[in-house]
């Protein structure tokens, strides 16, 4: 029989797919029992050995793929390295101002160390952004223009909505007849009949503040009383002073003024007073005295300035109760002003005014939908009125049916409803 070791597993020179010759010697002679014995013990070793195998070809095989994940690894980092080579050794850029723009080829350029250049422009840049007065980066040894340097956004412009001329006027209101005329006394009159006030001795209010649950128009009465007075509308949103323009809060409220007092007569409607005009904490953490040094500019602006101006302020809140007393006192807002939710007749009005402009049915009956909208604030009438329209377009229609209404009035409704049970209470929607 022939000897086979353990060397011979391991390197692989054992046959293990027949039995050795020497081991048929075995059949046939006495020890026929024997053969079989050692025939038993061979195909466990055999077996055992072949387990044994499996493990090690698993564990090579995971070795083979943690060393290409690695491969793949070092692969990558000599990209990047390569990469990070290639843009260190590339030349610098010319900074430069453009003066003119000769052709869609050809700009006229000032570069930072003072000579002007007549230069060619990268295809690939945007041609709107070339313009006078753009910064751009000059290939060295061309000149051509590679890059557009953007220009840094100017926070106090991002942070107004300034609008020269409105298109909203008290006609476009539904109900609010006593919040307008209170408007008109305090706001509008001011502004066009200043003699008036001068003629009977007494100061109009410096500045208004509106009230009342979202949507339900205080920003609509800001824009109509704007337009009526052909004044300039500038618009800041306290929740964006605070958490947009962080540590400029304050700065922005100076430049609003100024900004106000240069594009007089001008209308400044702060919107979500509460966000920078809240009670004050006791314990102020970085946040709290950031909304309070915008706090403090915003009363020293307001006491500053003169209530017999051109400059008139409207501030608008959902919270008249979380509100500074410091900013409601006299000098301040000392008019205020509630701005409630749509009663019936407001309703049907606010329906009329928003489907003024669109093709509806003949019978429309806009008392029962203002019977069916009781909860609903202007803004959601108009969400309602919008939605019938998008029905009519849906179904190819001419004019807006009751039908399409009355679906509209059940989906908005209903949308409501679930959004306002998910909210904790006290906050609208
Ligand atoms: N009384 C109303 N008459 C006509 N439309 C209204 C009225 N109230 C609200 N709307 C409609 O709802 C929209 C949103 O209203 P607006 O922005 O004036 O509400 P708001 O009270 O300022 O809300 P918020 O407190 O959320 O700022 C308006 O553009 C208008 O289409």
């Amino acid at each position: 029989m022939s000897e086979t070791s353990d060397s011979d597993f391991e390197h692989g020179r054992y046959d293990f797919t027949s039995v050795n010759k020497a081991d048929y010697d075995y059949v046939g002679s006495d020890n026929e029992e024997d053969f079989s014995k050692y025939l038993l013990d061979r195909m466990r070793q055999l077996e055992s050995r072949n387990t044994l195998l499996k493990e090690q070809c698993d564990q090579i095989e995971s070795e083979k793929r943690f060393v290409e994940s690695q491969k793949l690894k070092y692969e990558r980092e000599v990209r990047r390295l390569q990469a990070e080579v290639d843009r260190l050794k590339t030349v610098p850029l010319v900074v430069a101002t453009i003066m003119d723009v000769i052709s869609e080829e050809k700009v006229l350029v000032r570069s930072s160390t003072g000579p002007q250049f007549m230069v060619n422009v990268s295809q690939y840049l945007n041609e709107e952004s070339l313009v006078p007065g753009a910064k751009v980066a000059l290939n060295q040894q061309t000149l051509a223009i590679v890059e557009v340097i953007p220009t840094s956004e100017d926070p106090a412009v991002s942070a107004m909505e300034v609008i020269e001329s409105q298109d909203v006027d008290y006609e476009d209101i539904g109900g609010l007849d006593s919040q307008i005329q209170e408007l008109i006394e305090s706001v509008e009159l001011p502004l066009t009949k200043p003699e008036a006030f001068q003629r009977i001795g007494i100061t109009p209010p410096k500045g208004v503040l509106l009230y009342g649950e979202p949507g339900t128009g205080k920003t609509l009465l800001a824009k109509a009383v704007a337009h009526r007075t052909e004044a300039t509308y500038i618009r800041v949103v306290g929740s964006e002073l605070i958490q947009k323009y962080i540590g400029d809060g304050s700065k922005l409220v100076r430049e609003l003024f100024d900004m106000a007092r240069k594009k007089s007569p001008s209308i400044i409607f702060i919107d979500e007073l509460d966000a920078i005009a809240s009670r004050r904490l006791n314990d102020t953490n970085g946040a709290d005295r950031e909304v309070q040094r915008t706090l403090m500019q915003l009363l020293a602006e307001m006491d500053g300035f003169d209530n017999r101006g051109d400059v008139r302020i409207i501030a608008a809140t959902n919270r008249l109760d979380v509100l500074d007393p410091a900013i409601l006192r006299p000098g301040r807002f000392d008019r205020i002003v509630n701005v409630p939710m749509p009663d019936e007749e407001a309703r049907a009005n606010i329906f009329r005014i928003h489907t003024r402009f669109m093709s509806v049915a003949k019978d429309i009956d806009f008392r029962k939908l203002a019977k069916l909208t009781e909860k609903a604030s202007g803004a959601d009438l108009n969400a309602i009125s919008m939605e019938a329209g998008m029905l009519a377009v849906r179904l190819d229609k001419k004019t807006i049916s009751m039908d399409d209404f009355l679906e509209s009035v059940q989906k908005v409704m209903s949308k409501k409803e679930t959004e306002k049970e998910v909210l904790p209470e006290g906050m609208f929607i």
